[in-house]
């Protein structure tokens, strides 16, 4: 039967990158989507800005909502400062099983913990699973219906504190308008909007980085 999208974009990988090179697997990634086969990485655009938050706030605890083929993983955890993890969530585990693959080729699997389930049943499991109090950085990238349910539930389990930092791809396109109107009208976030564009597109997409105000 015919391979799927997540398994031609690790052939890539394997084909093309360095093994133990975060940097060649992300060219590799931006490459092959641009050029062969369009997929929903965050990409090099957005991933610019993912990178530049992820320096600012130098997080010693980060959660990840959607890993995907964990291109946005291998961007954040080649960042962390040394002794730090991304904790990354992936509900579909065909996505899961190419994730772990391209993330052992990047040679970042001590800096990353890819769980499969549920949000909504892992984030209320956090702070015993992996004995974390609060998160300092959260990159929302999974179904953007839940976007918003989910930032709640980070609240009600007490895992922000004041100052964490929310960065959300997608606000524009596919969009997250419950999320939008959240964050920017309650008094508990201070919010910014990233101008950018949809990953290998022209069309208008952006991240929004909103500050938890506790
Ligand atoms: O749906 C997206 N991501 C979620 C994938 C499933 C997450 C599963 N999961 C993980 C954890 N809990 C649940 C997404 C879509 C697009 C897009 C944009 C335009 C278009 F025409 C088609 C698609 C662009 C993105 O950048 C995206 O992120
Ligand atoms: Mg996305």
């Amino acid at each position: 039967t015919r391979s799927t999208r997540p398994q031609r974009l690790l052939k890539a990988v394997q084909k093309k990158a360095i093994k133990g090179d975060p940097q060649s697997v992300i060219s590799t990634i931006d490459y092959f989507c641009r050029h062969s086969e369009w997929a929903m990485n965050v990409g090099d655009e957005k991933g610019a800005i993912l990178d530049s938050v992820v320096c600012e706030v130098s997080p010693s605890t980060a959660l990840e909502l959607g890993t995907y083929c964990g291109y946005s993983a291998v961007r954040i955890a080649r960042l962390l400062p040394p002794g730090t993890k991304l904790i990354t969530l992936e509900f579909n585990p065909d996505y899961a099983a190419v994730a772990r693959q391209i993330i052992e080729y990047s040679g970042l699997q001590d800096k990353i913990c890819l769980v499969e389930g549920a949000s909504g049943d892992l984030i209320p499991k956090m702070q015993e699973l992996f004995g974390i109090k609060t998160l300092d950085f959260v990159f929302l990238d999974h179904w953007k219906d839940r976007y918003l349910p989910d930032i709640k539930l980070l609240e009600e389990c007490q895992l922000l504190r004041k100052g964490s930092i929310l960065l959300a791809d997608n606000v524009i396109c596919p969009g997250t308008p419950d999320y939008l109107e959240y964050v920017r009208n309650s008094p508990r976030y201070e919010s910014k909007y990233f101008k950018s564009h949809l990953e290998y597109t022209k069309v208008e997409d952006g991240l929004e980085k909103s500050v938890f105000l506790g």
